[in-house]
Parts: structure tokens; sequence; C-alpha cells
């Protein structure tokens, strides 16, 4: 009992080493008397260096999960900390060191990005010179050109906003995000009012950031393309990180040709539960109860064929009721549709 106590306490917390951690996380709002639980115990890891992307259906929590790790919201339970910031206890002053320090945000709607009345090196410039410590007006200026010309803007250098097209001003709000080189950048559906050639563009420019500066980025989109061109994509259900699309070069011994893999993982959380997809789970007729087997390495899942519990144990007459478990095991033993192999 000792040992394991000790074991325990020796072993490192959840997310040591992680950049963002998200530790059960849970956000409730209340609207005239009716509570609403946009997260609902979200377990999430980002490493440092990560370009990620989070998906999910309308209403699943990403914005909401967005708004806490901005620093703009906070959550009702849980844990949550980004580059060691504590999410859950900031004061005030601490809140605004966060936003301007350490994260960088891309909103959907271009004109939340800039201000309309500055130019694009205006609008760069200004989050250096609110944060007044740091580099000097030259050092800021050339810091300014240098992400202007990384991400392909500098032809917009001095113009404002509405002279610029949808796809520049997004480049140029990068920029602005990127301005007191923060440690995570975070994108809302960044591309939303773009149409897709352009936001194949603005993909390629946080492609950019991540690589050459390391900046860790998660976007949230529904966008199919710059889903499938990340590494990893989160799923985000009902409040929690449901699955995960993880993509990997593989070599094949033979021929000695890449090609990229993509394999599609469940979520399993710190309490052992496991939301199956559910296209999975509908196209095999599953339904509030299903039929689990450990094998010896995967763990098997089956729908659910059992009579209803109210039902009679014996059968009709002549039946016995060993036989017809065994009848359900041997109808489902060659359909292994179900099996969830590792
Ligand atoms: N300020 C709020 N007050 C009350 N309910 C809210 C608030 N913000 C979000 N919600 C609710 O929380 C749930 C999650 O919303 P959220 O905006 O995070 O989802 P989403 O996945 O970002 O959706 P979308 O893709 O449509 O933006 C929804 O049911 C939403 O109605």
């Amino acid at each position: 009992m000792e040992r394991r106590a000790t074991s325990h306490r020796d072993r490192p917390a959840f997310g040591h080493d992680a950049l963002i951690t998200c530790d059960r996380l849970v956000r409730v709002f209340s609207t005239d008397g009716v509570e609403v639980q946009a997260l609902q115990g979200l377990d999430l890891l980002v490493s440092e260096g990560e370009l990620m992307a989070l998906v999910g259906a309308s209403g699943s929590g990403k914005s909401t999960l967005m708004n806490i790790l901005a620093g703009l919201d906070v959550p009702t339970a849980g844990a949550a900390s980004v580059a060691g910031s504590d999410l859950l206890n900031m004061d005030a002053k601490a809140r605004l060191r966060y936003r301007r320090d350490i994260v960088g945000f891309v909103w959907q709607q271009t004109a939340r990005n800039l201000l309309p009345y500055l130019t694009t090196i205006q609008n760069v410039l200004l989050p250096m010179q609110l944060r007044g410590r740091g580099r000097q007006r030259a050092a800021r200026l050339k810091h300014a050109d240098e992400l202007l010309r990384m991400l392909r803007i500098d032809h917009c250098r001095d113009k404002r906003p509405q002279q610029m097209s949808g796809g520049e001003q997004q480049r140029a709000a990068i920029a602005v995000a990127l301005a007191n080189t923060p440690s995570v950048l975070l994108a809302d559906e960044p591309t939303g009012e773009l149409d897709s050639a352009t936001g194949e563009e603005i993909f390629a420019a946080f492609r950019t950031a991540n690589a050459e500066l390391g900046t860790t980025i998660v976007i949230v989109t529904h966008d199919q393309t710059v889903a499938s061109e990340v590494r990893r994509t989160v799923a985000i259900r009902d409040g929690r990180t449901s699955s995960e699309v993880l993509r990997r070069t593989e070599v094949d011994a033979e021929t000695g040709q890449e090609s990229l893999v993509a394999r599609e993982y469940a979520m399993l959380d710190r309490a052992g539960r496991l939301q199956l997809p559910a296209d999975y789970t509908q196209s095999l007729g599953m339904e509030h109860r299903v039929l689990l087997e450990l094998e010896p390495d995967h763990i098997a899942v089956w729908p659910d064929h059992s009579p209803p519990s109210d039902a009679p144990q014996n059968g009709g007459a002549g039946e016995d009721s060993e036989s017809s478990q065994g009848d359900q095991d041997d109808q489902s033993g060659p359909d292994k549709a179900g099996g969830a192999q590792p």
C-alpha cells in the first residue's frame, strides 16, 4: 500500500512535458437558469513545436477551448496550463501579460485581427509598442519587416487593411500575432472567410511560421484540406477530445518510396472512457451497450445482440440458454468488424 502510494507520488504529473496541458477541463455556461456544459472533462496535450488542427461539429466546444487557451475565458473546473502559465490562477496583470507575450491569436473575421486605420507595418509594430520593454525602435522595425518578408506580405507594408485582399489581411494578421514571438499561436477558423486557394496560402504561412520560428500552432478548422495537411488532427465531440488522426511518412523497405500514412486513434481518457467514432457505431448499429472481449493484443468491441434483460432467460421451448450464447458467439465471431485492433 505504502509502495503504491510512493509510486503514485513519484509518477510525473499529467502533461508535465507538454507545452499545452488541458486536464479534465470543464466549462459550464449558465444563461437564464439553463446550464450548458460546453467542455465536459476535456484532456489535451500539445508538445512544443507542434502544428496541429482541432476539428469538430458546430457546438462541440472548439471556440470555448480556444477562448480559454487565449486567456479570454476561465474554465469552471479542471486544469489548464500553457508554457508554464496556470490559466485558472492568473490575476488580471498576469492575464494581460499572458495574452501579450505567451499567446498570439488569429480569428476568422479579418476585421477582428487588424486595426483598420493602421498600415500593415503599423499593425505589426503595435503589439511590440504595447509591450513596452524588449526591443528598441530600430530592432522592432527590423523584426516587423522580417515577419512581413517571411509571410510574403512585404508588398502590403504601407497599405491599410481595406486596400488588401482577404488572404493578404490574414497573412498580415499572422504577422501581428507573431510580433511578440509568442510560444503558442492560436487560430480559430482562419481560412473560414476565404476561398480554398487562398486558404491554402494561409495554411502555408502557418507552416512557414512553425518551421522557421518553431512556434507551436493550434488551428481550429472546418476545412478538410487544412485538417489533412497537418501531422495531427484532434476531433472534439460533446466537449471532449474523442479521436485523433496521426499522419506519418513511411518509407517502403523494398522500393524506398515514401508515402503519407494516416491512422485514426480513439482517445482513452484518464478515467478509462473511450468515445467510439459515430460513423463506426452507426454502421454496426451499436447503441447504449457493447460487448467487450479482452484478446491477447487488443480489445474487441461487438454490437450487443443479447436479448433484452427482461426477456425470459431460457429462450423458447426446446432452446437452452448456453446453446443460444454459443450461437451468438458463433454468429459474431467471423464478423470481426467491431474489433478494436490497436
Ligand atoms: N457565452 C456562452 N453562453 C452560453 N452558451 C455558450 C456560450 N458560448 C458557447 N456556448 C455553448 O457551448 C457549446 C459549445 O460552443 P462552442 O462555440 O465552443 O462550439 P464550437 O465547436 O466552437 O462551434 P462552432 O463550430 O459553431 O463555432 C454550444 O452549445 C454553445 O451554444
